[in-house]
């Protein structure tokens, strides 16, 4: 029974090179054998195991979290792992854990904002993990608004020290990772005021919060986790802390001084860079976000799609089988864009990290002109792709009707894991406004004659593209890569051009910014969904080998492209980009693409190659027994461990026997 594959037939209808789709998700053969590797490594160690997260108090998580990143970090060493393999076995492991912010953030920084000596008195301790790190910037009172973070770091010149202080209990600092319990130093984000009493604004400090001999809080520190946070287990595993400093003094070296220095007489300099470099580690981290989010994604679509291949109801003659649910076109039509989302957001993260790369090469040859562009695209595409995920992730969840909603389904606890990603590393509405403002100010410059680039090229051809009608006739014309992104240009055009010109009609600037918010959100929306689009376009350009895997890409590229255009009709209709008819043109073709797909799904799912222990779910199991182990999984409950419950004395008992007298009255 065990070793049955109840989805082969499913496999056996696939019309392409499983294997070879396999490296093309993972983004490389080298990139594909290491993923592999880790992943059966972690889901081989029995310390790794993830049963029971759920039902574990508090403490007991926390505890056996770090038992488990002292595992991770043993079997580093003991295995001579490269940083690649480390940070996959990490990932693999799977449970949010100070490493990441240690890893993720505080490193990072360093790297980013450290002078060279600083870099190397910092980081082999770090990299030994002698010192454990992670990033303070958010306030009690203020997180989206860094400027407005209100702890100090004010120069004493006659010892040559800064003086960390938290002024009001808003200042406390609040969200960090890895802070509340673990950390023994951070990156902390403070006000830098010099002798002059002039406030310079935020600044980067290393401070040392609790002593490397017994981890007690250094005087003047006052530390502690921030408490218990959404779902069970989750990202409860994190000790999410505040901090507040009473007039703790840290030696000068100890401010990250590439950017900007405060010299021994007390005298600021500004290296001649942009300041927005200071936050180049969000920057960074955003970018890592997107490809994070095609993992959850495609983790949680995984689950459905096996599922919904397991799962019959109705459609049966004469007690005949049901109908497999994937069938049914309502369920096709929830998941296959999500499954296309996944391979989507996969592409446009590569891409992503390709830019993020091109600018720091250019960054460090003190090249800044395409620094706003990758702002505006690691927030706007860390805004839209986390967004779509933590929805989808709900959406999978309903797309497995009731045993969807248990814990052993893993979609729960991959939700109240994954929802917070909206949030941290910029709110997603707070990021949008961002990409908004770097697209006005394209727009503004227009007519100077000024040429945008990049991913705003498209904006340089705006007296056509506000003229453009689609010359779509019949359902197959949708099915051309350069019909589709025409009318994506379009809209997002025409979306940004609305904007400005009503923009134009403010006296202020700022208060018109206020005022059309919202409008100026669906611009930026608009304009990142553009970018994804033109991304899978692009890949689909490469050479992909493999017997049908680009012919399944193309599918799901306008799978991708036609239900975004499906779900945003108002918008494209509304500017006038393509008329009511072509819409419904779109429609028919998408119904048809989703037939294309049908026979592929578990194969595009199986391509992801996750284990069974990265996936956590009885619903997503690869061989499809899906009965037998849940019921075997809820005789595991603790609630079943006596036929006759605990409080059955105090409350039951007495309950039957008084409705028994009040019957016999
Ligand atoms: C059980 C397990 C199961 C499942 C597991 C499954 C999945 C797990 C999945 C994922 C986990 C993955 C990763 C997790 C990793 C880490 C996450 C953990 C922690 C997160 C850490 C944090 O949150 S750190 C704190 C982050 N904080 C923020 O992001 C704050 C947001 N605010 C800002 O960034 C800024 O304040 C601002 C941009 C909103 C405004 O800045 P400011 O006021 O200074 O600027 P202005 O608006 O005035 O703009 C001035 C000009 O500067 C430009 N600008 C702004 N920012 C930048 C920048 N970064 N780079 C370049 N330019 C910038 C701006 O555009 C303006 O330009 P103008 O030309 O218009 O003048
Ligand atoms: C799980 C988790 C982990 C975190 N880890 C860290 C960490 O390691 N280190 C760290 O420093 N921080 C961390 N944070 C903090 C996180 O970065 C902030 O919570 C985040 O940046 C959002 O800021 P906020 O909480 O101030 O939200 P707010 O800005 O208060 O947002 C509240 C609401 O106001 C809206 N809003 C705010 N400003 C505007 C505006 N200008 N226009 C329109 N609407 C607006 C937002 O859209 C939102 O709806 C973490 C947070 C979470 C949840």
């Amino acid at each position: 029974m065990e070793d049955v594959d109840h989805l082969a037939h499913e496999r056996s209808k696939a019309q392409f090179d499983v294997e070879e789709m396999k490296i093309v998700w993972a983004g490389s053969r080298h990139a594909f054998e290491v993923t592999d590797r880790m992943s059966r490594l972690v889901a081989s160690d029995p310390i790794f195991r993830k049963d029971n997260r759920t039902l574990l108090p508090r403490k007991e998580l926390f505890k056996n979290t770090l038992r488990k990143a002292a595992h991770a970090w043993k079997r580093i060493i003991e295995l001579r792992l490269t940083e690649e393999e480390a940070s996959k076995l990490r990932f693999f492991a799977d449970e949010p854990n100070f490493t990441e912010l240690h890893w993720g953030m505080f490193v990072p920084f360093i790297k980013g904002q450290g002078t060279d000596e600083q870099q190397k008195k910092w980081l082999p301790l770090a990299y030994k993990m002698q010192i454990i790190g992670c990033y303070a910037q958010t306030e009690l009172g203020h997180g989206s608004n860094v400027q407005g973070l209100e702890t100090t770091a004010t120069f004493d010149p006659l010892t040559d020290e800064f003086v960390i202080h938290s002024p009001t209990l808003a200042s406390s600092k609040w969200w960090p990772g890895g802070l509340g319990k673990v950390s023994t130093h951070a990156v902390v984000f403070a006000r830098l005021i010099i002798t002059d009493d002039r406030d310079y604004g935020v600044h980067g400090f290393i401070v040392q919060l609790r002593s490397l001999d017994d981890h007690l809080p250094l005087p003047g520190i006052t530390v502690g986790d921030i408490g218990n946070k959404f779902g069970s287990g989750a990202y409860n595993t994190m000790d999410n802390g505040l901090l507040r400093f009473d007039n703790v003094r840290i030696p000068r070296d100890q401010m990250l001084m590439r950017i900007s220095q405060v010299t021994r007489e007390g005298k600021y300099v500004q290296s001649n860079v942009p300041r927005q470099l200071v936050y180049g580690t969000m920057v960074y981290v955003r970018q890592t976000i997107v490809a994070d989010a095609s993992c959850a994604l495609a983790r949680a679509v995984c689950i459905a799609t096996r599922y919904s291949a397991v799962r019959r109801q109705f459609g049966s003659q004469n007690g005949g089988v049901e109908t497999q649910v994937i069938d049914y076109k309502t369920q096709q039509n929830r998941l296959f864009p999500l499954l296309a989302s996944a391979y989507a957001f996969r592409f446009v993260g590569e891409w992503l990290k390709w830019l993020y790369t091109d600018v720091t090469q250019r960054l460090q040859a003190k090249d800044f002109s395409t620094l706003p562009e990758a702002h505006a695209c690691t927030a706007g595409l860390k805004s839209l792709t986390t967004t779509v995920t933590a929805d989808s992730i709900e959406e999978c969840r309903k797309l497995c009707g009731g045993h969807g909603y248990l814990s052993c389904s893993g979609l729960p606890e991959l939700f109240a894991v994954y929802i917070p990603a909206c949030t941290y590393e910029g709110d997603n509405v707070v990021l949008l406004l961002q990409v908004a403002r770097f697209l006005m100010k394209t727009v503004s410059q227009l007519p100077s004659g000024m040429k945008p680039v990049g991913t705003t090229a498209y904006l340089g051809r705006v007296e056509d593209l506000m003229q453009c009608h689609s010359t779509v006739k019949k359902a197959e014309d949708w099915l051309n890569p350069s019909v589709v992104l025409e009318v994506f240009e379009a809209r997002a055009t025409r979306l940004s051009v609305a904007c400005a010109q009503n923009l134009s009609k403010f006296a202020k600037q700022e208060e018109g910014f206020l005022e059309l918010a919202a409008d100026l959100v669906e611009a930026a929306v608009a304009h990142c969904q553009l970018i994804v689009v033109s991304k899978f376009i692009e890949k689909l350009q490469e050479d992909i080998p493999g017997k049908g895997v680009k012919e399944q890409l193309q599918t799901l590229c306008y799978v991708y492209a036609l239900n975004l255009l499906h779900k945003h009709l108002g918008d494209f209709v509304a500017t006038g980009c393509i008329t009511p008819k072509q819409a419904s043109l779109a429609n028919d073709q998408l119904r048809s693409l989703y037939s294309q797909v049908r026979p592929n799904a578990v194969a595009l799912v199986d391509s992801f190659n996750y284990t069974d222990h990265y996936l956590s779910s009885i619903l997503g199991r690869y061989d499809g027994n899906v009965y037998p182990k849940l019921y075997e999984e809820a005789w595991k409950d603790p609630l079943n461990e006596s036929v006759v419950p605990d409080g059955y004395h105090e409350y039951i008992r007495p309950l039957l026997k008084q409705q028994l007298r009040n019957a016999r009255l």
